[in-house]
């Protein structure tokens, strides 16, 4: 017995059920970051999801840490947005813009003006991400100044703005997989030594004040976020020394905004549900007040059984939508399922985007 398949209302967000699709990054975008009749097709593909979650989308030029990721900053990408949007709602589908900036996961030969990236300190990630002539290192970021913050808060606010217009149902905050709210959360990469960083407190300080700004745009209950307590990715980041202490007091703070819902990576992002020894990432959750999306490696059964202990609200897959547009109806009616290969994941067009045919049943 199983009540996914069956509606549930998020703060504002009212879903057909509770199966959701997870912001799965596919880099199929030019360097201009917009989206076109392409992408609405993928996404209105996949608007039986209860809710989907948008690939995660760069905030502003300085946000962005790979080639062919899309933008939510320019005209242009609320213009290409809004075709998006417009085709999931068609098909009578919800979609909420997931706001990313990457901190210092970027490369010199991404950033604008070639400048260093921007991070809570200088300190590199490690690993490689992609430009339009192939992989290339990470580069050491510099540390943001203070006076530097508000101008973060700013092009947060900005692109809420531009998802508003674009016609999203609502937006995520992306404060996951060690990108620059992530990076702001963990001491093993922030040291500074201002009223963002050292505490506890200090360094949950820019994700809360990010998430109040937007919130002040779109209203509570059309705002969700997303935590990621112990993935090493991106760039193999350490985990924080006190992940249950950290993540704990910021889902402590974030119960005053009355979100929409909470979403977390559950474990090392698409890879594995395992966490450190003293990491309980249930109890993590459980400490949230409103809906809880759970995410990684799910399938169907254990996401039936974490439904009725109460532990999940809703379940986020990510790669079973991809080569699975009608996964709802694949997974209520026991139909079998495609596994997408690698290759299908990242970079092309049409090919293993849009060319994935329904399901029997
Ligand atoms: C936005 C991503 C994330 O949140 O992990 C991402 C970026 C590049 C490849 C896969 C995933």
């Amino acid at each position: 017995r199983t009540d996914l398949f069956s509606p549930v209302t998020m703060g504002m967000l009212q879903l057909a059920n509770r199966i959701v699709m997870a912001p799965v990054t596919r880099s199929r975008y030019g360097e201009d970051g917009v989206p076109d009749e392409l992408h609405a097709t993928y996404y209105a593909q996949r608007a039986g999801a209860g809710l989907i979650i948008s690939e995660a989308t760069n905030i502003s030029a300085q946000g962005r840490g790979y080639a062919a990721t899309p933008g939510i900053w320019s005209e242009e990408q609320v213009t290409g947005w809004k075709k998006v949007t417009d085709a999931v709602h068609a098909e009578g589908g919800k979609i909420v813009c997931q706001l990313w900036h990457v901190g210092r996961f970027s490369s010199v030969e991404l950033q604008p003006n070639g400048e260093r990236p921007v991070a809570p300190s200088a300190i590199k990630a490690e690993g490689q991400t992609y430009t339009v002539n192939g992989f290339v290192p990470v580069s050491t970021p510099r540390a943001l100044e203070t006076e530097e913050i508000p101008g973060i808060i700013e092009q947060y606010k900005r692109a809420a703005e531009n998802a508003l217009r674009a016609g999203f149902d609502g937006v995520e905050v992306h404060s996951a997989n060690s990108y620059l709210l992530d990076q702001f959360l963990r001491d093993s990469t922030n040291h500074r030594t201002d009223a963002y960083g050292g505490s506890i407190e200090n360094r949950a300080r820019l994700t809360l004040e990010v998430t109040e700004a937007i919130v002040g745009i779109w209203g509570n209950e059309r705002v969700g976020i997303r935590l990621s307590p112990v993935t090493p990715d991106a760039g193999n980041t350490p985990p924080d020394s006190n992940v249950m202490a950290m993540y704990g007091y910021l889902i402590q703070q974030l119960n005053r905004f009355n979100l929409a819902y909470l979403h977390f990576v559950e474990g090392a992002t698409a890879t594995s549900r395992d966490v450190p020894a003293d990491v309980d990432m249930d109890a993590l959750s459980a400490q949230f007040d409103g809906p809880f999306i759970g995410n990684n490696n799910y399938d169907l059964e254990m996401a039936i059984s974490r439904r009725n202990a109460g532990i999940i609200d809703a379940v986020a897959f990510g790669r079973l939508f991809i080569s699975n547009p009608d996964l709802v109806k694949r997974l209520r009616y026991g139909a079998e399922l495609t596994i997408a290969p690698k290759e299908a994941y990242y970079g092309g067009g049409a090919k293993g985007y849009t060319d994935w045919p329904e399901g029997h049943y």
